[in-house]
């Protein structure tokens, strides 16, 4: 019972510590890498507020240095998967009849714990396990997850106040109940923030939730259970379990309190689960709620009017930051005639000066891609394209996967703007470029959006106010996130709330009122005061 309504203001953005030499942030981090690099981790999963160690352990690598091993991680079976979910189910009633308060709390103080106790190790974790230097896990691993906490606890307040309107004589409001079941969070690798708000969010909510990770996060997931755990989560509310893709869909898909998915990563993958659910929709005792964030094919559009130093720092830092592992990573530009000489120099120029390495030098900009099957995924298309005569290595174009999956920065020129890796997603440090007729503007905006199935992110530089407004209608559906003379990526949670529509997924957008609506169905109650005692209209009585 709540004696109040209580009020959580819209929050500030988490500051981004700079990790400067001599900073005393670089040396606690520096610290805590050391720290963590020096014990092998053991990792269990957490079933109903328990550590289940299966036995069945497999080591965890930096994926910039094979030989290391952080740890050792129990794999989970169907059956685990089951104890999730009757985990869950458990603490169903009495996480749903909580005061919101009291929920709020618990979000509050994890977000207050990665800011302050947990952050180097949060951080850590993800730059050892997800090779990302100290500025991206920083704005990952850190800052968004914090903002992802502190903005829907906000949010959700917010939406909570959304009441009807009551005629004379009566009252009627608005119950934002959680979803019956339980909610099935399945997250990338790429982002720990991703990986934390899928299952918090539905969990804010009231759900309760199924989190399967991509097994490559597994190190920073871990990090960021035991911080809920310590925030004060109860037993089942969140159910982290490392199972591969099909074991999670075999058992949650065909579970009767099935009652949604919060996903993010690939768009295969989402479009193999929307048609599983599909199919087993008779199954479900409600019809279940699909969310999924997805791949993308992240564009720069150039008019002849840009400011070439602002192109190439958007292409540079848009298409290798996080060695272009980001969903909204730039990786197909267009440059028009009259500059593509310029940028393409001077972009070459930049790139060659990236450092690329460990992520524990912090003089590297580019550490290593995530796993084998990536590295060997993006050699293919990179040594397709050194063979083909139609496209041309500007810079980069070596791989070694001998210390570590290294893939250097690399950019291909081509004449043919449908070339592959202008329109296929590769997920790595690659970006294709093609130069179009400065005057023929409208054709290439025209390219821009068919080119690709996605529309994820995109970016438009131009100083010519009506080729700004041009590319923005015209483009209104290639992008949910449309960046004008800026990066496409990078967004922040409150000001740019992130989503793709067509291929890219069902634009709920992240960190946002929208995302939370998904996650509740409301129940309308209508009180009369006064009862009707008599069915005959006011007329009837002439
Ligand atoms: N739109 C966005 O907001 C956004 C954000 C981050 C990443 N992404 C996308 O994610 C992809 C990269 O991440 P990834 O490599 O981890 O993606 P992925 O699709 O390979 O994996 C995502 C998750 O799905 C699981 N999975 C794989 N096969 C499955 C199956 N058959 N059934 C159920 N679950 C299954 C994985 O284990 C992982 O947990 C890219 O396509 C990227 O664009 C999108
Ligand atoms: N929100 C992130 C991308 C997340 C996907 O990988 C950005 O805007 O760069």
């Amino acid at each position: 019972m709540s004696f109040g309504t209580f009020s959580y203001p819209m929050p500030a953005n988490e500051p981004v510590l700079q990790y400067a030499p001599g900073s005393k942030e670089r040396d606690a981090l520096q610290k805590a890498l050391a720290e963590l690099k020096k014990k092998e981790a053991d990792i269990p999963q957490y079933i109903g507020g328990r550590a289940v160690r299966s036995g069945d352990k497999h080591p965890i690598h930096p994926p910039h240095e094979r030989n290391h091993v952080l740890g050792y991680y129990h794999a989970g079976t169907k059956a685990h998967v089951q104890q999730a979910i009757d985990a869950a189910l458990k603490a169903k009633p009495t996480w749903e009849a909580m005061p919101w308060e009291e929920r709020a709390a618990i979000f509050l103080k994890a977000a207050d714990l990665l800011a302050t106790k947990y952050r180097f190790y949060i951080n850590g974790t993800t730059m050892l396990g997800q090779s990302k230097n100290a500025f991206q896990a920083e704005i990952d691993a850190a800052c968004e997850l914090i903002d992802f906490l502190r903005f829907n606890v906000h949010f959700l307040s917010e939406i909570y106040k959304q009441q009807p309107i009551s005629a004379p004589g009566m009252h009627n409001r608005m119950e934002w109940r959680a979803l019956e079941g339980f909610v099935l969070a399945v997250t990338p690798f790429n982002f720990t923030a991703i990986g934390g708000n899928l299952p918090t969010s539905a969990a804010m909510c009231g759900n309760v939730v199924v989190w399967k990770p991509a097994n490559t996060q597994i190190y920073s997931a871990q990090m960021f259970m035991k911080i809920l755990m310590e925030a004060g989560l109860p037993d089942g509310v969140i159910n982290l379990v490392y199972v591969d893709g099909p074991t999670i869909g075999d058992v949650c898909f065909n579970h009767p309190d099935f009652a949604g998915v919060h996903f993010t990563g690939s768009t295969g993958v989402f479009n193999h689960m929307w048609a599983t659910i599909g199919a087993n929709t008779p199954k479900y005792k409600s019809y279940p709620r699909i969310v999924g964030e997805t791949g993308g094919k992240d564009f720069v559009l150039v008019h002849k009017s840009a400011d070439v130093d602002a192109v190439v720092t958007a292409l540079a830092r848009g298409a290798f930051e996080y060695q272009g592992q980001k969903c909204s990573a730039a990786s197909r530009a267009y440059l028009p005639s009259n500059l593509a000489d310029r940028i393409k120099a001077k972009l070459v120029a930049e790139v060659e000066t990236m450092k690329m390495g460990t992520v524990e030098d912090f003089g590297n900009f580019v550490n290593a891609v995530i796993d084998e099957k990536s590295f060997d995924k993006l050699k293919k298309y990179i040594d397709a394209a050194k063979k083909d005569r139609k496209a041309k290595i500007l810079t980069g174009g070596n791989c070694s996967k001998k210390d570590g999956f290294f893939i250097e920065p690399t950019i291909i020129e081509v004449r043919d703007p449908k070339y592959v890796t202008m329109c296929e997603e590769l997920f790595g440090p690659v970006l294709t470029i093609y130069t179009y007729k400065a005057d023929e503007f409208e054709k290439a905006m025209d390219l821009v959006d068919g080119t690709s199935p996605y529309a994820l992110t995109g970016a438009v530089l131009a100083q010519d106010r009506s080729a700004i407004d041009a590319a923005t209608k015209r483009l209104r559906h290639a992008a949910g996130n449309f960046y004008i003379n800026d990066k496409p990526t990078g967004a922040v949670v409150g000001q740019q709330p992130f989503g793709g529509a067509r291929a890219s997924g069902t634009n709920d957008k992240a960190g946002s009122m929208l995302n939370l609506y998904r996650w509740l169905s409301a129940r309308t109650i209508k009180e009369t005061y006064n009862s009707p005692v008599d069915y005959r209209y006011p007329f009837l009585q002439s």
